[in-house]
């Protein structure tokens, strides 16, 4: 299982700081939506010039003009770009073509989708390279939320999918044992304070 850093930020420049010191732990870079409005994509070309070997992904959370929005992520550096799987199916494959022009992938998060399991098929006929089994801040914040349905959606999919929705070294297991592919953690590594052990714990922390 690969380990995605969601770099939720302001600026490129504490992404950087952020990147540099949870690198060496993590496979996949992200650079947050937050990041990219408030900086814009030259944050993406600024992490992926400082860590060319790492997989870079644009959480541009697309919903429209999938193939114009996905193209200038990769065009900016980014490896990976997402759309939102609530978007119609026109946006992704659209997308899908712009992933294929540069070589490149498209992730489906599926936040605020009811039907994961079903979308996410749905979604990876049309091309994707997987879908991201999502809970957003605001949802993780609601009372009585965990993210065991997130595990659960992810193996009925029965398609490559990543997790994200506040995952800690204390969860990441169950995350694994689900089948995913990827488990992305943001919060749980930012915020501590010294990022680059949280992040060396999370890996740790997998099988
Ligand atoms: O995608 C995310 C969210 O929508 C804000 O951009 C987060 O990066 C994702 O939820 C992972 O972060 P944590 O939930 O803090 O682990």
């Amino acid at each position: 299982m690969k380990l995605q850093f969601a770099m939720d930020t302001l600026t490129t420049e504490h992404a950087l700081a952020l990147a540099a010191a949870a690198a060496p732990h993590v496979d996949i870079l992200e650079l947050g939506t937050p990041l990219i409005k408030s900086a814009g994509l030259s944050a993406v070309t600024a992490i992926k010039a400082a860590h060319p070997d790492k997989i870079v992904l644009a959480d541009l959370k697309t919903m429209d003009a999938g193939e114009l929005e996905a193209d200038i992520a990769f065009t900016a550096g980014a490896d990976l770009v997402t759309v939102l799987g609530s978007a119609g199916n026109s946006t992704i494959v659209g997308a899908v073509k712009a992933a294929q022009k540069h070589g490149k992938g498209i992730v489906v998060d599926l936040i605020g989708v009811a039907d994961k399991a079903g979308r996410a098929q749905e979604v990876v006929a049309l091309g994707v390279d997987f879908v991201e089994m999502h809970a957003g801040l605001d949802e993780q914040a609601e009372e009585g939320f965990t993210f065991a349905t997130l595990l659960r959606d992810g193996e009925a999919s029965g398609v490559k999918f990543s997790v994200a929705g506040g995952i800690n070294a204390s969860t990441i297991a169950s995350v694994q044992r689900s089948g995913a592919a990827v488990a992305v953690a943001g919060g749980s590594i930012y915020g501590a304070p010294d990022v680059g052990a949280a992040a060396a714990e999370l890996r740790a922390a997998i099988i």
